[in-house]
């Protein structure tokens, strides 16, 4: 896909699509309570597909989680539990991102599961579940530091376990505002979660039937923050749907993009972005990305971009996601003149030397987010998106808004 922009002032209204991670997880929640509404659930694949396969559960014994690290995780808890019988498989990247955390706890707990192919990966075979004793709570302990997704899946899986669950986090956390947000939504639908520093506990029972309304996803406001940071001063974007008070982590674009000069003012329906021209940069900002790890790429292309180098934490988990997001980076940036270099000891520094964009063409590796973090580079020259329908897992409408705002977007290779 070529984009480019004709010049001029960015300005006007974008719409998101609403959170997958909510929704993923309002969707888990409802199947378990056996009723409910889930409001504004978006076009993105990862959502269509969580619902999808919760519906065929009850009359299949395969299931293809595709590419979707939330419905792999979640349904592997759910599938569990309720004692289902079958297959769950998903594409080749989803059969090297390591599920091992989740399964061995599902296993204490009394389900039975089975590798299909490499220990520790998908495809997983579900034969069952064996109740044990309910007059105590299933007593678990998780390790944080691979992925949040194994822990919200037990957590949501909790009231259901035979007497309950008392999970222990050891070790660091990372995308601990996922967690916080599982507990959130259960609290919603019902549970009485209780949390003392790293040992949370999940009462035995039933979630109620809840409405919820899925709010638009931040993750996906970050590239209009891209946008806005690249484009000429004075340029402006309003997202509608987004709240203040979010339960998505990735607010936190809000607070890092002042260091690329946007200025961020909540509506009382969303928020309006503007650009204003940031002060030179006296010294390199840490940013740490432990919490809000799907904002690496975003700051990454922009601080690059503007030749505003940033050092990053926090990106371990980058190297197990829809690709090496690390390794995909480095090998993008360095086409522009950029670079995400490994400074040891889990530092990084977003950086350049003479950025320039002109005809670049950008591999986007199966990831949704290569593809949408690089496009807002369009607006300092032409460039070429390679495989531009992996936006369809989170964001689908993304190159219809870009061209809505007035990019040029031809398919031409
Ligand atoms: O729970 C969630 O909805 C998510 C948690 C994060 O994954 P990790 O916990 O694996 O970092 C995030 O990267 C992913 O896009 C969505
Ligand atoms: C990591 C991501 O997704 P998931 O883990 O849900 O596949 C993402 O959307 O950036």
């Amino acid at each position: 896909m070529h984009l480019s922009w004709p010049g001029g002032l960015l300005s006007g209204t974008a719409q998101l699509p609403a959170s997958k991670s909510e929704a993923n997880r309002a969707l888990i929640l409802r199947a378990l309570a056996g009723g409910g509404k889930v409001d504004n659930l978006s076009d993105a694949n990862d959502t269509q597909l969580m619902q999808r396969l919760l519906m065929e559960v009850p009359n299949t014994n395969v299931l293809d989680a595709e590419d979707a690290g939330t419905v792999m995780r979640f349904l592997t808890a759910y599938l569990a539990v309720t004692g289902w019988k079958g297959r769950l498989t998903g594409t080749a990247r989803a059969q090297e991102r390591p599920i091992a955390v989740l399964v061995e706890a599902l296993r204490q707990a009394g389900a039975v599961i089975n590798y299909l192919a490499n220990e520790g990966y998908p495809p997983l075979e579900f034969a069952g579940f064996a109740a044990a004793d309910a007059s105590e709570p299933t007593e678990l302990s998780v390790r944080g530091d691979i992925s949040s997704q194994y822990i919200s899946a037990l957590l949501m899986v909790g009231p259901y376990l035979p007497g309950g669950l008392r999970l222990t986090l050891t070790g660091p956390i990372g995308s601990r505002p996922y967690i916080e947000m599982t507990l959130a939504l259960m609290r919603q639908f019902g549970a009485q979660v209780s949390a003392e520093s790293d040992v949370l506990t999940v009462p035995p029972g039933q979630y109620r039937p809840t409405d919820y309304v899925v709010e638009s996803d931040w993750s996906a406001a970050s590239y209009w923050y891209s946008l806005v940071a690249l484009a000429s001063a004075g340029s402006e974007i309003t997202l509608p749907g987004l709240r203040r008070e979010s339960l998505q982590g990735d607010q936190a674009i809000a607070g890092i993009m002042t260091h690329f000069g946007v200025k961020t003012t909540f509506l009382s329906d969303g928020v309006h972005l503007q650009q204003q021209p940031p002060a030179p940069q006296q010294e390199i900002p840490t940013l740490d990305f432990t919490d809000c790890p799907d904002l690496a790429q975003t700051v990454a292309v922009v601080a690059a971009a503007l030749t505003r180098p940033v050092e990053m934490t926090g990106l371990e988990s980058l190297r197990i996601k829809e690709t090496d997001r690390i390794a995909a980076l480095q090998m993008e940036l360095a086409k522009f003149g950029g670079d995400l270099r490994d400074l040891g000891e889990g530092r990084f520094r977003a950086e350049s030397n003479g950025f320039s964009v002109f005809e670049q063409s950008v591999a986007t590796y199966h990831d949704h987010r290569m593809a949408m973090a690089f496009a807002p580079l369009a607006l300092l020259g032409p460039v070429h998106i390679q495989s531009p329908g992996v936006v369809r897992k989170s964001y689908p409408q993304y190159w219809k808004e870009l061209a809505k705002i007035g990019f040029s977007i031809s398919e031409a290779a």
